[in-house]
């Protein structure tokens, strides 16, 4: 049995990376006008079978506003929705966070016109590689592949702490992605300094341990899939990073594991998801939770775009050490996680791909 399946899962291999050859990614076959999606895309049973399941006991994700985050009185009051957030959902939405919405809908025009060029102009350029801190990677790539083919194409530019010549990120959406990074960095800065005060720590211990500094962006687009049923935007999986600050159009999809069930993150104007990553979970000691998410193939004409700025642990230096912070272990509360080094952390995420948990289930003691 086992060799069976080796077999299918090599020549799906073969497959994607015939596909990824010809790199005119999910948007070019889409816009090719194929009425059924090539076999590789089909998903096994027990995943096409989840699609449909949903929460029975939450339907929204928390949403928090952040208008009054400077203000004495109610700064406490904020302080305790997001732990309570971060210590269940691992999932929610700021309002009021001080991004104009000119800048959110300049950034998620900029990602759409980007996927809308021609597929030789994304090829020719962005073509990924080893090393290379700007990437287009047209469905197939390293890691992605690992898990399977999956219905989106997707931007990714290493922004942080060593940003890209400016003349790597592609001409069509430099200014803006530039642009989000600053405020996607300053968003994280705020919410990084609430969630340092949820743990009972200085506001600046996060900014302090350089959890803003390294940024991966990654601006994706999920084109209309003529059979959605029989496939996905992206499997679900948890983050590997701290944190991850998400912007998405008015096309729903994501969705968030809760319970036995799935929780849909609605499309609000003018918020940003916030979502805790694995390595906060072990930073924090299991305080926060990361929570595994996916994204469902998108069934409208519109493309679903989103763009996600991770946080990571500072990767300048391999041998940087992390794990549960000292300040919130004692003996009723020991370390439940070993600590790791970035050398180890990039070794497992390139080994293990778009996955569950891996980095929490990897460090585990
Ligand atoms: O597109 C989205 O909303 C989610 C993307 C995501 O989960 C990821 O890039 O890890
Ligand atoms: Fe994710």
């Amino acid at each position: 049995m086992a060799v069976v399946n080796e077999t299918v899962r090599f020549d799906q291999m073969k497959d994607v990376k015939e596909f990824d050859y010809f790199k005119i990614g999910v948007k070019g076959l889409a816009d090719s006008g194929i009425t059924t999606i090539p076999s590789f895309f089909v998903q096994p049973p027990e995943i096409l079978s989840d699609l449909k399941s949903f929460s029975s006991t939450c339907t929204e994700i928390p949403i928090i506003d952040l208008s009054d985050v400077n203000s004495d009185l109610h700064r406490p009051k904020i302080v305790e929705q997001i732990r309570e957030a971060a210590r269940t959902c691992g999932f929610f939405q700021v309002i009021n966070h001080g991004v104009p919405v000119s800048v959110l809908d300049e950034t998620i025009a900029a990602i759409k016109a980007f996927h809308e060029q021609p597929p030789e102009v994304k090829a020719e350029k962005y073509t990924r590689e080893e090393g290379q801190s700007v990437m287009y990677a047209s469905n197939y790539d390293m890691y992605r592949a690992k898990v399977a083919a999956s219905w989106y194409d997707s931007l990714q530019v290493w922004m942080g702490p060593e940003a890209p010549k400016e003349e790597d990120i592609p001409a069509m959406c430099r200014k803006e992605v530039v642009q989000w990074d600053i405020h996607a960095k300053k968003v994280a800065d705020t919410v990084f300094e609430l969630l340092s005060e949820g743990l009972g720590l200085e506001r600046g211990k996060f900014k302090e341990l350089g959890f803003s500094d390294s940024r991966l962006f990654m601006g994706h687009c999920y084109p209309f899939c003529p059979q959605p049923d029989l496939t996905i935007g992206i499997r679900s999986h948890s983050d590997y990073a701290l944190m991850a600050v998400l912007l998405q159009n008015q096309v729903p999809g994501l969705q968030i594991k809760h319970g036995d069930g799935w929780v849909d993150v609605k499309p609000l104007r003018g918020g940003l998801i916030i979502n805790i990553g694995d390595s906060l979970q072990i930073i924090s000691n299991d305080e926060y939770k990361s929570v595994e998410h996916r994204v469902l193939a998108n069934s409208s004409k519109e493309p679903r775009i989103s763009t996600v700025e991770f946080f990571h642990a500072d990767n300048r230096n391999g041998s940087a050490c992390f794990g549960p912070l000292p300040e919130l272990l004692s003996p009723e509360k020991p370390a439940i996680y070993r600590n790791f080094t970035m050398k180890e952390f990039l070794e497992i995420f390139y080994t293990k791909g778009v996955h569950s948990k891996s980095l929490v289930k990897e460090l585990k003691l």
